[in-house]
């Protein structure tokens, strides 16, 4: 069984080794804290300082996203959780310390349910098999609960009854959704994905503002850390009136959205064309009417913003991990926006952006860490450049 420290806020877990996600795992918050914080200072050392770094008062159960693999080993015995590191063995994990509680018994339901109904689990070599992946999205305000069963087919044996069952069994889901994957990817989710019961989606509350949450929309998960992150956002946007603000990489359109209020007109741009639908439907549900959203390779965007001539003050950032690409750098020093936020869950790919921008005539402030993901290795940054 996994276990906390109240005292010492360290988490114990019998699948760390195998598992690998929890870096920290075992070590006093304070000393992973500060390891963090070195490690910051030592990435940002030739361009700026780094602020103490904003922690969980209690760092357990926080993502509020669970995923598991579902496989099977030589025996047929069903196994649910996660890749062992560079290898295709799933770790079989029964409870963990940093996901939510209640996606992670829905998770042990459904193994106990594969047998009763005899389902058997997807085989990635000989694409046989039924289940494939488990996806569970919680909103941690509204409560509501989003179940994704990925499966390699669209048949679906005793769904009806299966149904039943895990509505029985879990009241708390509010909608469920079968994703049909049967490709050799790693890619969790494939093209197809049919709603069984419920609306097909959640909702939740972030910052004061309601979002609607889609399945493969990207939502941050860890929701009390992303509160204090925008806030701090907001603060170093330094946001009048007279802004126009384009909110890149948005997603849903969270932080564009928490941001409309202090501002004349935010832009959001975005790839995935689902997190858009998200957003246009987050703006009716929160009646903001300064905002608009566009479905494009944010690069792409800003590099026709910028022939346009068009101008804004305040670009925010907040790339995936592979950070931003030369032709969105190029084009924000062609806008010249006064300040740009950059938000990061990669600071090294930040700092690579960073160097590009300073270059181009931008300070940079102090950087922010704030602890997204505690007993993992990862760090998530935020910090000004302005001119
Ligand atoms: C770290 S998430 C940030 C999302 C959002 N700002 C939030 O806080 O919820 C990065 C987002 O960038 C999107 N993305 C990835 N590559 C992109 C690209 N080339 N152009 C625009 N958006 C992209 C992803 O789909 C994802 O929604």
């Amino acid at each position: 069984m996994s276990s906390y420290n109240e005292e010492t806020k360290a988490i114990n877990c019998p699948y760390f080794e195998d598992c690998g996600a929890c870096a920290y795992a075992g070590m006093k918050y304070d000393n992973e804290l500060a390891i963090k914080t070195r490690d910051m200072e030592k990435l940002f050392k030739d361009f700026t300082k780094v602020e103490p770094i904003v922690s969980m008062y209690r760092p357990i159960y926080y993502r509020n996203k669970v995923h598991a693999v579902v496989a099977a080993d030589k025996k047929g015995n069903i196994r649910m959780g996660t890749y062992k590191e560079n290898s295709h063995d799933v770790v079989d994990i029964k409870d963990c310390m940093i996901e939510d509680e209640v996606c992670r018994s829905i998770i042990n339901t459904i193994k106990e349910l594969m047998k009763s109904f005899k389902y058997k689990a997807y085989n990635e070599d000989t694409r046989q098999g039924f289940l494939r992946h488990i996806l569970i999205r919680r909103g941690v305000v509204t409560k509501e609960v989003m179940l994704c069963l990925v499966t390699g087919d669209i048949a679906f044996p005793s769904k009806n009854n299966f149904l039943k069952e895990i509505r029985k069994r879990h009241p708390e889901i509010t909608t469920i959704l079968q994703n049909v994957n049967n490709s050799k990817t790693s890619m969790i989710l494939g093209k197809r994905t049919v709603t069984l019961f419920g609306k097909g989606y959640i909702e939740d509350i972030l910052c004061g503002l309601k979002f609607r949450l889609g399945i493969s929309s990207f939502y941050q998960i860890n929701h009390d850390q992303t509160e204090k992150l925008y806030k701090k956002a907001i603060k170093l946007a330094n946001l009048t009136k007279q802004d126009t603000v384009i909110d890149a990489y948005c997603g849903i359109g969270t932080i564009g959205m928490a941001m409309s209020k202090a501002a004349g007109q935010v832009i959001g741009v975005e790839l995935n064309e689902n997190a858009i639908e998200d957003a246009k439907v987050n703006v009716k549900l929160n009646n903001i009417k300064n905002i608009y959203f566009q479905a494009a390779d944010a690069g792409e965007f800003l590099v026709d913003y910028a022939a346009s001539g068009r101008k804004a003050n305040v670009v925010v950032m907040d790339p995936p991990r592979s950070g931003s690409s030369p032709e969105f750098l190029k084009s924000i020093l062609k806008i010249k926006p006064d300040r740009v936020v950059y938000i990061s869950c990669n600071p090294e790919t930040q700092v690579r952006d960073i160097k590009t921008l300073i270059k181009g005539g931008y300070k940079v402030s102090p950087v922010t860490p704030f602890d997204m993901f505690p007993h993992t290795a990862h760090t998530e940054t935020v910090c000004l450049l302005s001119r």
